[in-house]
């Protein structure tokens, strides 16, 4: 009997070390240095992790003061997360440059020799925070198009959704998941506290090509379009079952796996809708994609949406593509 299937000894799986190394060697030339940065980013998700789990503990929760470049009140755990991931970004030595949420100017990490960039929501689902409901962080990585050596600039962030080399995000929920792409699926790794590692759990996840789920926040329902809100009428007369954690990573997540829409369409008060491109759309659309899903701004695919700025915000449509093809069709009345 092979030791690795003795029912007193069941294996643990496969870390996410071990997985990002067996993919590293499917690409001769790789260097390594896109793993570093993945690892990089599972350190400082078990370290904000950890604050999480003990946050009423350790007096992080509730506001701390300050307003982002969006003018959002900054909760104290948006500034922890923030302070987290750049530092282990930085400390890494793969980085080059940071766009967060948190920060209104590209931070520059002074690792200029490094190939790769990231955009990151350090903590997303604010609101939620101090009320112990899932959260999570988001992150999209690009290979910079400015030289080794220079400093980076907004070129390198401003490459399009389509030329994103990775992508993903963390889910602190009832379990803590890493969810990721780099092109070849999307797969989920499972925290397990106490041996301190990322187990895969979730392999090439795909999301049903149909669902039964809505996400949005009707309370903003008169604030929407014609459109939208006849759409969210199917949905009542579908007896579709609404689901709005308020936690984008969370409704991503769940409607990942079971199959369903998430939409945050511009209001009359965010025209251009809430979201940000870089950090959140982007990123969620890349792995949507992969997963056999849409993302749509109501016109464009999300990741030809071309980038302007790098706090730009954009609607947000994606999910089960029968739906997004069901939602289009409110669209052209
Ligand atoms: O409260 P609203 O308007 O429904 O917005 C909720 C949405 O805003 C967000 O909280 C925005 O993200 P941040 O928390 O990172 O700012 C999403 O996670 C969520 O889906
Ligand atoms: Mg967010
Ligand atoms: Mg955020």
């Amino acid at each position: 009997m092979r030791t690795d299937e003795h029912p007193l000894a069941l294996p643990v799986g496969i870390t996410l070390d071990r997985f990002i190394m067996q993919n590293q060697a499917a690409f001769p030339h790789a260097s390594g240095e896109l793993s570093q940065l993945l690892r990089d980013i599972a350190l400082a998700a078990k370290v904000v992790n950890r604050e999480i789990n003990r946050a009423g503990l350790i007096d992080i929760t509730g506001a701390f003061g300050t307003a982002n470049v969006q003018g959002e009140s900054q909760q104290k755990l948006d500034v922890v997360a923030d302070i987290r991931f750049i530092r282990a970004l930085t400390n890494g030595g793969e980085v080059a440059a940071i766009v967060s949420e948190e920060r209104d100017a590209i931070i520059q990490t002074g690792n200029r020799h490094a190939h790769y960039v990231v955009a990151i929501d350090p903590l997303d689902g604010s609101s939620n925070i101090d009320v112990n409901v899932s959260i999570g962080t988001i992150f999209s990585i690009y290979r910079r198009v400015t030289p080794a050596g220079t400093e980076p600039t907004e070129a390198d962030f401003l490459q399009g959704g389509r030329r994103q080399v990775a992508a993903g995000y963390v889910l602190y929920g009832s379990s803590t998941m890493l969810v990721y792409a780099t092109g070849h699926g999307v797969n989920g790794f499972t925290y397990d506290h106490s041996l301190g590692e990322f187990f895969l759990s979730h392999a090439l996840m795909q999301i049903p090509q149909q669902g039964r789920i809505y996400s949005c926040n009707e309370g903003n329902r008169r604030l929407f379009s014609d459109g939208v809100q006849q759409y969210l009428d199917h949905c009542h007369e579908q007896h579709y079952a609404g689901r709005y954690i308020g936690s984008l990573v969370g409704d991503f997540h769940r409607n990942l796996l079971k199959g369903g829409i998430y939409l945050y369409p511009p209001t009359t008060a965010l025209p251009l809708g809430k979201l940000r491109l870089l950090y959140e759309c982007y990123p969620l659309a890349y792995l949507m994609e992969q997963a056999g899903g849409q993302a749509i701004d109501g016109v464009l695919d999300i990741l030809d949406i071309p980038p302007q700025s790098i706090h730009q915000r954009s609607p947000l449509y994606l999910g089960s593509t029968a739906m997004i093809d069901e939602l289009l069709t409110f669209f052209v009345q």
